[in-house]
């Protein structure tokens, strides 16, 4: 009986954290301290734990890699920084430009306290179909209006899921999928997208309502509250 196993597809971790913070006011969302620690530390730490990632890549901007190399290098896999571009989809190709992983998973560095767990499932559901993406179930009725806000469609929510990172994929899929958006100019504000657009099936994984994105600033406190349960739960 032959009883070789075959190695895993390595992956490279993307963090992207080249953002303005508009919404923040301005303010440099992965580097804002939370807790007693950079939000990016926690990327960091999750990702470096996940013993399916190969090797994790930052992107930020071009001010900012001398702060994210100083926070990268305490964690094992850190490969660098490079630097981000004017839209998040140019941020990902930065970092698509460094990776040396067979596969990509592709996490905001505005996204703290993504799980271990939720890493592992979206890597694993995307070795077996390519893509894949964590997220959630939709808790809200959804409305979709016109120019004036009236409400044309309410669609059935029980098929409705708010996207969440990491979004992984094989690496050569999401160099076609780059390919053809930059052929038509296409920016698109999450990665499956890229996938949807050359009819790839992209398969949704579940993700964690904790999983938040820090956006606007009472998601600061709501991330801090979040990680002291987290805390207290260890
Ligand atoms: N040009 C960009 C834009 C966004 N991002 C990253 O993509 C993630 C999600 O973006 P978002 O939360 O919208 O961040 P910002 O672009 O910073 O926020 P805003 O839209 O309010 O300016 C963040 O980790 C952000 O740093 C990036 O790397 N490069
Ligand atoms: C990728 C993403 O985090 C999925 O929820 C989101 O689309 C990022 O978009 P943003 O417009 O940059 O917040």
């Amino acid at each position: 009986m032959n009883m070789s196993t075959q190695a895993e597809p390595s992956v490279t971790a993307v963090i992207v954290a080249a953002g303005n913070g508009r919404r923040m006011g301005g303010a440099a969302k992965p580097f804002l301290p939370l807790c007693g620690r950079p939000v990016l530390a926690y990327v960091l730490d999750a990702f470096a734990h996940c013993p399916l990632v190969t090797e994790i890549v930052v992107v930020t901007r071009p001010n900012e890699m001398a702060e994210a190399g100083k926070i990268g290098r305490a964690y094992k896999k850190f490969a660098g920084v490079v630097p981000g571009g004017s839209t998040r989809q140019l941020s990902v190709r930065a970092g698509l430009e460094r990776a040396s992983g067979d596969y990509l998973a592709i996490h905001d560095g505005a996204r703290p306290l993504v799980s271990l767990a939720c890493i592992e499932r979206a890597i694993r559901a995307a070795f077996v179909c390519g893509a894949a993406a964590a997220a959630v179930k939709v808790k809200d009725t959804i409305k979709v209006t016109d120019d004036w806000g009236y409400v044309m469609q309410t669609p059935e929510r029980a098929r409705l899921w708010a996207v969440q990172t990491p979004q992984v994929f094989k690496k050569a899929l999401l160099l076609r999928a780059f390919a053809a958006a930059e052929a038509v100019d296409a920016d698109y504000t999450d990665d499956c997208q890229l996938v949807e657009a050359i009819g790839g099936r992209v398969r949704l994984v579940e993700g964690d309502y904790a999983n938040l994105k820090i956006t606007t600033p009472e998601d600061m406190d709501a991330a801090a509250a979040l990680l002291r349960k987290k805390g207290t739960q260890a």
